[in-house]
């Protein structure tokens, strides 16, 4: 469990993180999002100790990470995988972190395993690519067996079946009861990932919420028609405040009403549906309606 209260870091006069508190409990993936320069890293950087808040504190399981006996083996973090510009090989460098935290030879051997570098591991970390050094990052993570996972853009680099990987091992670990707290600008990955969320904009939470109730709260529920007789159906669906879009000849969106009463209306009047399809918004929709007011690096519409 991770538990920030009233987080606050200043670097100068900016603002990185403004009064942040949530909790992050176990047997869950919790997701981070927020736009650039939201305070994501920030924060996660103060949960594992690289930055100490200018006021308030983070715990994990109760204690600050400093104070944590055995911390690699109590939290796992990837926050910066090109960290790792080491000469050594894979394997050493992991066996050289497992030394120091008197973690067995043998853990090295299976994460590598795990995290499917068995093939690099005696090549030059330096040399690894974007995702491998991601994969290097996910392992060194791993190599206390730790309860708490804290992943900065896990997935940044990683090819299509990396990131299929990362979600399922993600989502397992958090079935083993886990704490998992982790960033992403994908918004199709995250949703499929993660089971609550946090967001940030501009150092403060915007949300805090089950991922379905965020898409619930942020988005409008449709249903996407289809019928030869279009027009006679948004007309009988007029009285019951249903509004209609167009989307192309025969087909209209409507909100307003639910399938099932659109279905209903539809055959008490005897008009043919060739398509009744119940649409909810997506996370990236809920996304940048929450995050619409707080974005600082916005890029120009296009028209
Ligand atoms: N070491 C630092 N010194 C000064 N300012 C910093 C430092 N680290 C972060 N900041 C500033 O704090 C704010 C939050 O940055 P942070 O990296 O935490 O955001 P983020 O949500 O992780 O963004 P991104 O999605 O781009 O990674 C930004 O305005 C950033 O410029």
């Amino acid at each position: 469990m991770i538990v920030a209260d009233h987080l606050t870091k200043r670097y100068g006069s900016r603002t990185a993180v403004s009064d942040v508190s949530f909790t992050v409990p176990p047997g869950r993936v919790t997701g981070f999002l927020g736009p650039n320069g939201a305070g994501k890293s920030t924060t996660m950087r103060m949960i594992v100790g690289l930055d100490r808040p200018t006021s308030g504190h983070v715990t994990v399981n109760g204690t600050p990470y400093a104070r944590l006996a055995a911390p690699l083996t109590e939290v796992g973090a990837l926050l910066d995988a090109k960290a790792v510009h080491t000469g050594r090989t894979a394997r050493n460098h992991l066996r050289a972190m497992a030394a120091t935290h008197g973690i067995d030879r043998r853990r090295v051997d299976e994460v590598i395993e795990l995290t499917g570098l068995a093939s690099v591991a005696d090549k030059r970390a330096g040399g690894f690519s974007l995702g491998m050094g991601q994969r290097l990052g996910l392992a060194a993570a791993l190599l206390g067996d730790p309860h708490t996972l804290v992943l900065d853009e896990p997935v940044n680099g990683l090819d299509p079946e990396g990131v299929r990987w990362v979600r399922e091992f993600v989502r397992h670990l958090a079935a083993e009861g886990r704490t998992v707290l982790l960033s992403s600008h994908l918004m199709s990955e995250m949703a499929q990932t993660a089971d609550h969320v946090i967001v940030l904009g501009r150092g403060a939470v915007l949300a805090d919420a089950a991922l379905a109730d965020l898409v619930r709260s942020w988005t409008s529920a449709s249903v996407l028609v289809r019928s030869p007789d279009l027009s006679r159906l948004i007309e009988v669906l007029a009285p019951v405040g249903a509004t209609a879009t167009a989307v192309e000849p025969g087909a209209a969106t409507l909100t307003g009403a639910s399938a099932t009463d659109i279905g209903e209306i539809a055959a008490q009047h005897g008009i043919p549906l060739h398509e009744l399809t119940p649409r909810q918004g997506s996370l990236e929709d809920a996304y940048l309606a929450l995050t619409d007011d707080v974005i600082e690096y916005k890029t120009k519409e296009l028209v």
